[in-house]
C-alpha cells in the first residue's frame, strides 16, 4: 500500500486528472465529500492536506509520497527526494512593488511582506541585502497598499492580482510548479511500488 499526501486546493484537480490519465482509479477522489483519506484503486490511498502539511506528513514517513508546489518546498525544505516536476501549477515567485516606485533608490526602506519569509530572506541574502520581513498569511498584495511594506515577494501566475492592485513585478525570484516528493526511507523499503508509480506518472507528464 502506498499513501500519497496531496495538496488540496489549487493543485488538487490537476493532480487527480494526472493520476486518472495515468490509469489510476480516481473515482473516490472525484466524489470525496468531506473525506480526507480516499482510496485510489486497491493499492494506493490519497490524503488531502494543506501544502506545508504535505511536507510534514512525508518527512514523518506517514505518507510515502507527496504532491506539493515548489514554493512550499523552497519555504519549508526538509529531508525528502524531489523526483518529478509534474508540469502543472505553473507560476513564479516575484518581487513586486507599487507601480513606478524605485525600490532600490537611496534612502528607501526595504520592508518586504510575504507568506514566504525564508524564500524572501534567502533571495535578498544572495543579493547581499538585509531587508525587514513581515510575515503575512494571504492577500499579501494588501501590505504595500496600506504602507505596511515597500514590496512583496509572492506567487504570480497571470499577473492580474498585481495589476488590479497597482503593483508591478520588478524581479523574478524563481519558477514554480507542482512536484512529486518521496520519503527517503520509503524510497528504499517500498522501491518497486514507488518506482512503478513514478514511472506511470512520468509517462503522462512527458506527453
Ligand atoms: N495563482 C497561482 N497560480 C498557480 N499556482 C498557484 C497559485 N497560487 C498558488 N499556487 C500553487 O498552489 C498551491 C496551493 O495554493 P492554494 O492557494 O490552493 O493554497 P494556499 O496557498 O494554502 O492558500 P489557502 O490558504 O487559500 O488555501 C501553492 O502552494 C502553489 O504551489
Ligand atoms: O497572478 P495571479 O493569477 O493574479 O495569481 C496570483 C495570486 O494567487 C495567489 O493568491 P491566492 O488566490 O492563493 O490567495 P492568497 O493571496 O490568500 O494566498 C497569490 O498569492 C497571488 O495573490
Amino acid at each position: 500500500m502506498l499513501r500519497i499526501a496531496l495538496t488540496k486546493g489549487r493543485l488538487e484537480k490537476e493532480a487527480v486528472a494526472l493520476m486518472k490519465h495515468a490509469g489510476y482509479d480516481t473515482e473516490a477522489l472525484a466524489d470525496k465529500g468531506r473525506r480526507l483519506i480516499l482510496p485510489v484503486g486497491d493499492d494506493i490511498e490519497v490524503l488531502l492536506a494543506k501544502a506545508p502539511d504535505v511536507i510534514t506528513y512525508v518527512i514523518h514517513g506517514v505518507c510515502d509520497l507527496g504532491i506539493v508546489g515548489k514554493d512550499t518546498i523552497m519555504e519549508y525544505g526538509g529531508s525528502f527526494y524531489e523526483v518529478l516536476d509534474l508540469g502543472f501549477g505553473k507560476c513564479r515567485f516575484a518581487l513586486a512593488v507599487p507601480k513606478g516606485s524605485d525600490f532600490y533608490a537611496d534612502g528607501i526602506s526595504h520592508r518586504i511582506a510575504s507568506k514566504y519569509p525564508n524564500v524572501t530572506r534567502d533571495y535578498f541574502a544572495r543579493k547581499g541585502m538585509d531587508v525587514g520581513i513581515i510575515k503575512i498569511e494571504g492577500s499579501v498584495e494588501l501590505a504595500p497598499l496600506v504602507g505596511l511594506a515597500d514590496g512583496i515577494v509572492d506567487i504570480v501566475e497571470t499577473g492580474t492580482t498585481l495589476k488590479e492592485n497597482g503593483l508591478e513585478a520588478i524581479e523574478d525570484v524563481a519558477d514554480l510548479s507542482a512536484r512529486l516528493i518521496v520519503n527517503t526511507a520509503a524510497m528504499k523499503l517500498k522501491y518497486p511500488a514507488i518506482e512503478a508509480f513514478i514511472d506511470r506518472i512520468a509517462q503522462e507528464v512527458d506527453q
